[in-house]
């Protein structure tokens, strides 16, 4: 008994093990639109959020990107509780917003330097990182001229190469590829995955599940603002018991649990 009391007073730690750890987490506009989200990504992990439009993934990415105040519940990434140590919470996390905000007057080389000194990186190591980012996302020929004239899916790379200057540990990023052509969208891809490779953590939303079939180790699937499924492809196939791609296991679990929603309506 004395021991069941002494666990129940202890507040859950957060783990470094996980890049994100998300508990108990809630937030309503007019209605409730995350509901006791439990959420963990490992660390290193490739973590795809897929869910139907209005599911809340946006939502719950920007209160753990710190630009959104939860109504309740506790997010940590690498063990830093996001609303106790918010700076350096933020100092090791990048977002990428599906719509892109970049400086019309300044060059991709300039924003990428400017960027690096808010983050106060040293001159020439800035210049390095954002030289390397110009390249890996193929902006060399356009490193020079104004971000004001550029399409969305170049101010989507240049706003990806932006957040990536101060070399995050956990990369959340919201429909990176939409409005990307292939070749831009592979750039996209490849650097992710680069990313990946090296030990970063990345999250991301999207709509487009080929993707996510491809390059995530795991998907979590978001239906009115709860984790309705979660696993790797495999793990998401057994569940609903049939050997098919993951649009059929999306539109399934969608359809089962909009009847049960639906059910205690
Ligand atoms: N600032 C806000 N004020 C009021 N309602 C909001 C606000 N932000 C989001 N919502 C509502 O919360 C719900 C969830 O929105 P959210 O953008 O998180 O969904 P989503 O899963 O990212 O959708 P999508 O796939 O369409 O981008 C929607 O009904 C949306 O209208």
């Amino acid at each position: 008994m004395g021991r069941l009391q002494a666990n129940l007073a202890e507040p859950r730690m957060p783990s470094p093990d996980f890049a994100l750890d998300i508990s108990g987490l809630r937030k309503s506009f007019d209605r409730p639109v995350v509901i006791d989200l439990e959420l963990k990504v490992k660390a290193g992990e490739f973590y795809a959020l897929l869910g139907p439009n209005g599911a809340g993934k946006t939502t719950i990415l920007r209160m753990v990107a710190g630009l959104l105040k939860p109504d309740a519940g506790a997010i940590s990434v690498y063990g830093i509780d996001t609303a106790k140590d918010p700076i350096a919470a933020k100092s090791i996390v990048a977002w990428v917003s599906d719509e892109p905000m970049v400086y019309d007057r300044l060059t991709p080389l300039e924003y990428l330097e400017f960027v690096a000194g808010l983050w106060r990186i040293e001159a020439r190591e800035a210049e390095r990182q954002s030289n390397e980012l110009i390249d890996w996302l193929g902006l060399r020929p356009h490193a020079n001229e104004r971000c004001g004239g550029f399409s969305k899916g170049m101010l989507q790379k240049v706003a990806l190469a932006g957040a990536l200057v101060h070399n995050p540990r956990l990369i959340i990023l919201d429909e990176p590829l939409t409005g990307l052509d292939a070749g831009s969208a592979r750039q996209v891809k490849d650097v992710l995955k680069q990313k990946v490779a090296a030990g970063v953590t990345v999250i991301m939303t999207t709509h487009i599940l080929e993707v996510a079939e491809r390059m995530a180790e795991r998907i979590g699937v978001i239906n009115h603002g709860r984790l309705v499924a979660e696993g790797t492809l495999a793990e998401l196939r057994a569940r609903i018991g049939r050997e098919t791609t993951l649009e059929e296991i999306f539109l399934d679990l969608v359809a089962q649990k909009e009847a049960d929603f639906a059910a205690v309506a």
